[in-house]
């Protein structure tokens, strides 16, 4: 008998363009959500769109997250509990959105992503990443409800969050190539529709890298648009798996060993080079995947990071301990090899 099943959980409605925000009421009421919302926001984009959006809803709550973490997620669950909401509208960026995405899943309302920033995949996928200490946990929740990304807000806010958003997108080549390598090492299961689509995000994104300049609502515009699909890519895995492999573990390793010094997205860049290069050696796509890197003002190198070349050394060495995730960095590099690649790549000088 045929055994296996599939639950692919999706965002129902996506909208990207400008002055999209004004039309939330309209996407939250074709989910048929009833009850008032919580908007749950950090500072700033409460400043710059709060009062747009609560002006779409019957008597909107707002819960204003200054930082991200597990003690947020739980005075968040009290705040639902005062407040009673029928759903959440996050606003902002992965601060406010992944507390309110994991805050949802544990109270089992709805939930909606509003970016401000297109700074990372969170916005619209399945995990929600959350700091405590020196480590980033990151944990399943389901995926938006909706997605409404107003290209005026993501335009306007600082480039180097787009940047980072980009660079997060250009990772997912090298998470798809470690992902095939553990299907056919590991027998990991693998997801062609998946692969391909995270693959292809990320080809376009490096073909495109030339169109992306600040300041353009089109460029936010291609950006969330492939954040989008790299968030579908999760949903249709079932894991972070087409978005995340050897480079994400690296970037993990940095959040603990140089906490706060560098965007993760622009960490898993510059992770991604030097993996590639590991894939493919010296001929390989890490040439391309720097330049298309440096054409969008993205870091390329430690030093770009604000990472000391020691640190980012000793973050290669160690990935491979953090997760249970099979990877080209299964076993570990060690240190002089780690100096080869990264030396060989640009990402240190030496
Ligand atoms: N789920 C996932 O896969 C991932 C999740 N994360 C998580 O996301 C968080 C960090 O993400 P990030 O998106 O950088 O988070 P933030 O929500 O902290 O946003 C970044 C900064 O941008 C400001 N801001 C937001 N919108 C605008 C705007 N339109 N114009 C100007 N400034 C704006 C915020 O200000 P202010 O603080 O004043 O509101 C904040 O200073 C972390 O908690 C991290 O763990 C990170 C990577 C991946
Ligand atoms: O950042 C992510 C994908 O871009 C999420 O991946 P992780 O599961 O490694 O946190
Ligand atoms: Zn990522």
């Amino acid at each position: 008998m045929f055994e296996k099943s599939t639950w692919i959980k999706l965002p129902r409605n996506v909208l990207v363009g400008h002055g999209v925000v004004d039309d939330l009421g309209a996407a939250v009421g074709e989910l048929y959500l009833t009850g008032r919302p919580l908007i749950v926001t950090s500072p700033t984009p409460n400043e710059i769109a709060g009062d747009r959006v609560r002006a779409q809803f019957d008597d909107p709550a707002t819960a204003v997250v200054e930082e991200a973490s597990f003690d947020a997620v739980e005075e968040l669950k009290a705040t639902a509990e005062a407040v009673d909401p029928g759903f959440l509208v996050a606003l902002g960026g992965g601060k406010p959105i992944d507390t309110a995405k994991m805050a949802a899943d544990h109270l089992n309302v709805g939930f909606v992503s509003v970016p401000t920033v297109a700074s990372h995949d969170g916005i619209v996928s399945g995990r929600s990443s959350i700091p405590e200490g020196d480590t980033r946990h990151s944990v399943a929740a389901d995926p938006p409800l909706a997605v409404v990304a107003d290209t005026e807000f993501l335009a306007n806010a600082p480039w180097r969050l787009t940047t980072a958003g980009c660079a997060d997108i250009i990772s997912n080549y090298t998470a798809v190539k470690d992902w095939r390598l553990a299907n056919r090492l590991r027998n990991v299961e693998y997801s062609e529709y998946a692969g391909a689509l995270s693959e292809m995000t990320a080809e376009l994104l490096v073909e495109n890298a030339d169109l992306i300049r600040p300041g353009l609502e089109e460029s936010s515009w291609v950006v969330v648009k492939a954040l989008v699909s790299s968030g579908v890519a999760m949903s249709i895995a079932g894991s972070s798996r087409p978005a995340s492999g050897a480079e994400h573990l690296i970037s993990h390793q940095l959040d603990r060993i140089a906490p706060g010094k560098a965007l993760h997205g622009h960490q898993v860049g510059v992770a991604s080079i030097v993996t590639e290069y590991l894939h493919s050696g010296e001929n390989g796509r890490w040439t391309a995947i720097r330049e298309a890197l440096a054409e969008l003002d993205a870091p390329t190198t430690a030093a770009e990071l604000g990472v000391d070349d020691e640190e980012l050394i000793a973050a290669m060495t160690t990935a491979h301990e953090i997760r249970d995730r099979y990877t080209i960095l299964q076993g570990g590099i060690n240190e002089e090899a780690a100096i080869e690649v990264a030396t060989a790549t640009g990402v240190i000088d030496r």
